[in-house]
């Protein structure tokens, strides 16, 4: 049985409405071995499903983590912030402790968790600390292209300061290792953006490409990986280099995930890298606007789960090998 828990995301968001009216019985279907435990407020979640969740008895469960306040769909409030975090970490030490073989998370609003007083910058980094990783990747994947971030949730002021010659071979290190990994790809070939307009134009529009990325590039290339780069963000994303890319590095969040999101929105998940375990999540946000009107789509919550099942599958098959 690959068991998989879902964290059902801010209360007042489309996170709760969509992990509770999956497409059950298709999707036990489609994986025979599939155990789905939801994690969040009982009452709250069969509020909103649209046959009793009970149904599945066999196949699902909900793991009740009671809201501090009731919910208002749309309405964001601070009391709940602990709850969606209790909701995570839960699902993580899961995970750890083998209960389950992933987590796949619906959105969070890091704004209201801020707004309570507990900082947060996302699943990805609270991830990182509460397992202990060493360093951990941001990818979004979809159907033809993966891409991987170098820097995740940072104010695009501090960004150019961060790239560093061991954060670029720590993140390097990690994509090209859960690649294989997770994805079966022998030897990953991973196109790296430059920071700069023009990847620097030679040094007159930045110099991080000079100083910093292609002399790691170079080392990390001496150890084998396959890096071409960097290149100039505008013209990478195209078929010309696309089409011999496992996996697109950017520097940073919106050179990046725009991309990714104008080809796949919808049908891609944002996959975290370097975790001792594995998560998942969509690629969207809490939707504030959509919230209980039943019309958001659950394409993305669908694919999540589609890569969270096939990466538990691919660890179970390497752990038995
Ligand atoms: N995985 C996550 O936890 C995650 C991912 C992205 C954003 N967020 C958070 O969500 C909050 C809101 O972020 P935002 O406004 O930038 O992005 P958003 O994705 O919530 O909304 C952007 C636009 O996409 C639409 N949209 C989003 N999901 C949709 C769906 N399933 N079906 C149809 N339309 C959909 C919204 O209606 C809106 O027009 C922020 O706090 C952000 O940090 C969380
Ligand atoms: N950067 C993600 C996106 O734009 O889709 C999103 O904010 C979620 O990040 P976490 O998985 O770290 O919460």
């Amino acid at each position: 049985m690959i068991k998989l828990a879902i964290t059902t995301g801010e209360p007042a968001g489309i996170g709760p409405e969509l992990s509770a009216q999956l497409p059950f019985e298709q999707l036990f279907h489609q994986y025979p071995d599939l155990h789905l435990t939801l994690i969040g407020d009982q009452a709250w979640l069969e509020q909103q499903a649209k046959v009793p969740l009970t149904t599945f008895e066999q196949r699902l469960s909900i793991h009740h983590v009671p809201l501090t306040e009731a919910a208002t769909h749309g309405q964001l409030n601070t009391k709940n912030a602990q709850y969606v975090l209790d909701t995570l970490t839960h699902a993580a030490k899961g995970c750890m402790n083998d209960v389950y073989q992933g987590m796949v998370t619906a959105p969070v609003q890091k704004s209201v968790i801020n707004d309570a007083g507990i900082p947060f910058s996302g699943h990805t980094e609270f991830l990182e600390e509460l397992t202990g990783a060493k360093k951990v990747v941001m990818m979004l994947a979809t159907q033809g292209l993966k891409v991987a971030l170098v820097t995740t949730h940072l104010p695009l002021r501090d960004v150019a300061d961060s790239i560093t010659p061991s954060l670029l071979t720590e993140i390097i290190h990690v994509t090209h290792q859960d690649l294989q990994g997770y994805f079966g790809i022998e030897n990953p070939h991973i196109y790296v953006c430059g920071l700069n307009p023009h990847a620097g134009e030679g040094g007159h529009l930045g110099m991080e490409e000079i100083e910093i990325i292609e002399p790691t590039l170079h080392q990390l290339r001496s150890e084998g990986i396959q890096l071409t780069g960097p290149l100039p963000a505008d013209t990478l994303f195209t078929d010309k280099y696309l089409k011999h890319a496992d996996a697109v590095l950017a520097m940073y969040h919106d050179q990046g995930l725009p991309v990714l999101k104008y080809k796949g929105f919808g049908n891609a998940a944002n996959i975290t890298l370097g975790l001792p375990i594995i998560r998942t999540s969509v690629d969207h946000g809490t939707a504030l606007d959509l919230a209980g009107k039943g019309i958001a789509d659950q394409g993305s919550l669908l694919t999540a789960i589609d890569y969270g099942y096939k990466m538990a599958a691919a660890r179970a098959k390497r752990q038995r090998a």
